[in-house]
């Protein structure tokens, strides 16, 4: 089946044709740092950097299209709630109730709804599918997605842990399991997904058994705006000095993370200037570095010993200084990383640790539009 994956990112918009039968990509693209036209890269027209939002940026791809003919659309949506534990095929009432979870996935889900619509008005007799961040993480215990607040904000609101990157964790952990040549169902390990979002998990015989995102992607790791963990009571006290929830949701979600500390959201202009000797720079690289290598000993310690640590995603894949920068953190673990394997680019799965290194560390490309077009061609066989 042909299928037409758009996954629409906080900050990028990635799209494939895909073949399923055949495995084969027809057609990709990225449209990079949407909504950023001041640092738009010199050759923008190529990968369409600085168009100003989701609903342009799908212009693109229909243009990009040409003859292609696909059979499907599977979208990527990043909140689900508790409703959707496995990808739906799409229709206005699920795009209602998608739409009702803007508000707890406010970069993500607004831009997935858009594009939802935008392909159902183009090509209305068109099946499509979605399948959602959170669905990997429904198999989280109790005691994981809990939040130590009264059982009323659970019950009115669904104030709990969520979790989100499920379909890349769930894709990225069985791809290391195949890499250690063991069944994915004995995979105990721990992969931090590092986009522009990041997250990690701790996975336990090959499922979620617990992850860094909460009730939204704003929980855990410094991320590109995003601030990540923090103390509750800064949003009391911001609230209490008169600033409104939408200034302090812009804030976090928006003016934080990178952001915040280097002026600058994309890890390679940090690494740039963190090379040039900025200060800001090396201390956002020391503050990002050192969280994440705390959640990495944390997750260790709830898989009861991992099998193997996993990077992936955009500055997971890419940057071999930001790898360094974590894996120097965990000494304590025994984890000691190869110089010489950690700088060499590739798009496979790949050893960076030593023969020494009492834990393997791997570098993983993620697939999430694999992921995505594979779910999409099978709910949409059974349907037909
Ligand atoms: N070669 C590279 N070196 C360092 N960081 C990189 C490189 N390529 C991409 N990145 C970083 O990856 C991040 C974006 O990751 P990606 O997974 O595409 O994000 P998202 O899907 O959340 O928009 C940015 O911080 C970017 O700077
Ligand atoms: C959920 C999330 O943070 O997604 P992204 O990394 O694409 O921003
Ligand atoms: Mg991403």
């Amino acid at each position: 089946m042909q299928v037409l994956v758009i996954n629409s990112g906080s900050s990028s918009l990635k799209y494939q044709v895909r073949d399923t039968e055949a495995g084969a990509v027809l057609l990709e693209g990225l449209i990079e740092r949407i909504g950023q036209a001041e640092t738009a890269l010199p050759d923008s027209g190529q990968r369409g950097a600085g168009v100003p939002d989701h609903a342009a940026a799908l212009e693109l791809v229909s243009a990009a299209l040409g003859e292609i003919r696909i059979e499907a659309v599977g979208h990527r949506v990043v909140h689900g709630g508790e409703r959707f534990s496995e990808p739906v095929l799409i229709d206005n009432e699920i795009t209602r109730a998608i739409e009702r979870l803007n508000p707890l996935a406010p970069l993500h889900n607004p831009a997935n709804v858009l594009g939802i619509r935008a392909i159902a008005a183009k090509w209305p007799e068109l099946p499509q599918v979605v399948v959602f961040d959170t669905a990997f993480h429904r198999s989280l215990p109790e005691y994981a997605w809990r939040y130590a607040i009264p059982e009323e904000l659970y019950q009115r609101h669904g104030i709990r842990r969520y979790g989100f990157h499920g379909t890349s964790h769930e894709f990225v952990s069985r791809q290391a399991a195949e890499f250690l040549g063991i069944p994915s169902g004995d995979f105990d390990g721990v992969i931090a997904h590092l986009g522009n979002g990041a997250s990690i998990t701790a996975i336990k015989a090959g499922r979620s058994l617990d992850t860094s995102m909460g009730f939204t992607p704003l929980e855990g790791l410094v991320m590109g705006t995003r601030s990540g963990d923090l103390d509750p009571s800064i949003l009391v006290f911001l609230g209490r000095e008169g600033y409104s929830p939408e200034q302090i949701d812009t804030l976090l979600n928006r003016e934080s993370g990178l952001l915040a500390l280097a002026g600058n959201n994309d890890m390679r202009s940090v690494v740039e200037a963190a090379g040039r000797g900025e200060r800001a720079a090396e201390l956002a690289l020391a503050v990002t570095s050192y969280r994440l290598a705390k959640y990495i000993g944390a997750y260790h310690v709830a898989v009861e010993g991992m099998k193997a640590l996993v990077f992936t995603a955009g500055i997971g894949e890419n940057s071999a200084e930001f790898r360094a920068l974590v894996v120097d953190r965990l000494t304590a673990l025994g984890i000691e990383l190869d110089q010489a394997a950690n700088v060499i680019r590739a798009k496979t799965a790949r050893l960076i640790s030593t023969e020494h290194s009492a834990i393997p560390v791997l570098v993983v490309p993620t697939d999430e539009e694999r992921a995505i077009a594979e779910a999409t061609a099978s709910l949409v066989a059974a349907g037909a």
